[in-house]
């Protein structure tokens, strides 16, 4: 039996790392997917191996069966019945489980993706053989959302094999989770980004497992309506960073400036709130568009001063902002930034 889910990559319109502070943010999901595939042997294989392939990155795993019950089952039931975060004792168990693997330097950074593969695999299905592709139209460390969509469409897939969880409404030829499904899906990805990410806001998981355009904070999300055309270029640096590091950079930071930072988180907060207004609010004519245009624009580039403030622009980054102002067009980092992608606000009325 085979299964595949797809969960979106992800854009952040305002409030990145803020969001970790408790600051609100915007984000809106995008149409590029990661997929997992995940197929049990038939009973006649007789086969014990757990086998994970990652397409994009040409890497590929497996594991006996009978090595990883025997690494992990000590620590705990294999079924906790409630998403359960990796203790630390746990990731150490399972990062030996991926050392064995001898992943190449070059690549070593994806190796907390299998952790997070690992972790949820045999917390949600137990110790079963199975082989498990994953591929991505997201680039991988760019600031669109790629470890996000992975936990998401990885849990998606295991959560399909539990009775508990019913899939039935069909979506362009695929099946949804119904609300408390994706409540709980949402919170088993957030454990997955937890091992990636460090201390991940939650902002990403949450706008891949429900979708189109919402506001976040402190791990609740509103959806927000648009009442406006957005139309947005993302120009990807293609200088790769790490979401974990930066993020623990910020918070360094944090410890030793906490009144400035705070006033930045804050300052940050009003922006996304603002931001989230004016494309709620109602456009009854092209004058108010090109009025509402204007804000977004002015809100963008105050909130890239912000994250400059906060250590996370890069020269790449830089570039861009400066090319794309040659246009008059207001551009900002999206995701965790150091490299990675920048939003552009390509406005319908701007035609200077
Ligand atoms: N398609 C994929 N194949 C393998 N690993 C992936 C894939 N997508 C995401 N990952 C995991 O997510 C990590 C990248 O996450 P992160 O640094 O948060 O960047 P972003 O989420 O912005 O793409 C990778 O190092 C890897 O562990
Ligand atoms: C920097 C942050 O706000 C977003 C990170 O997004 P990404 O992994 O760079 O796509 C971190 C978070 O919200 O968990
Ligand atoms: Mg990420």
């Amino acid at each position: 039996m085979e299964v595949k889910a797809r969960a979106p990559g992800k854009i952040i319109i305002a409030g990145e790392h803020a969001v970790v502070h408790g600051s609100t943010a915007v984000a809106a999901c995008i149409d590029l997917c990661t997929s997992v595939s995940l197929r049990f042997p038939s009973d006649s294989d007789n086969n014990d191996t757990l086998k994970l392939h990652f397409k994009d990155v040409a890497l590929e795993f497996s594991w006996s069966v009978g090595k990883v019950k025997e690494t992990l089952s000590h620590l705990g039931s294999p079924f906790p019945s409630t998403p359960t975060s990796c203790s630390v004792e746990t990731i150490k168990c399972i990062a030996v489980l991926v050392e064995e693997q001898n992943i190449p330097e070059a690549k070593i950074g994806l190796a907390s993706g299998v952790i997070a593969f690992l972790w949820l695999y045999t917390s949600i299905l137990g110790f079963k053989p199975a082989t498990v592709v994953v591929t991505s139209d997201l680039p991988i460390g760019a600031g669109l959302g790629s470890s996000a969509a992975f936990c998401v469409s990885l849990t998606a897939a295991l959560l399909s094999f539990l009775d508990s969880v019913s899939l039935d409404t069909n979506h362009q030829g695929w099946l949804t989770f119904g609300e408390s499904d994706l409540d709980l899906l949402n919170k088993w990805a957030f454990e997955g980004e937890k091992i990636i990410h460090g201390k991940p806001s939650g902002l990403d998981n949450t706008v891949s497992t429900y979708g189109n355009i919402i506001k976040f904070r402190s791990g609740k999300l509103t959806r927000i309506k648009s009442n406006m055309p957005l139309k947005m270029l993302i120009t990807n640096t293609k200088v790769s960073r790490n979401t974990k590091a930066l993020v623990a950079g910020v918070s360094e930071r944090t410890l030793r400036h906490p009144d400035a930072m705070s006033s930045v988180f804050n300052a940050v907060d009003s922006i996304s709130k603002e931001l989230a207004t004016v494309i709620e609010s109602p456009t009854p004519d092209d004058l108010s568009l090109t009025e509402k245009e204007g804000k977004l624009e002015e809100l963008i580039e105050m909130n890239q001063g912000l994250l400059q403030c906060m250590g996370v622009s890069h020269a790449s980054i830089e570039t861009v902002l400066r090319t794309t102002l040659k246009y008059k067009l207001a551009s900002k980092l999206t995701g965790a930034g150091g490299g990675g992608c920048v939003l552009t606000v390509t406005a319908n009325t701007n035609s200077s």
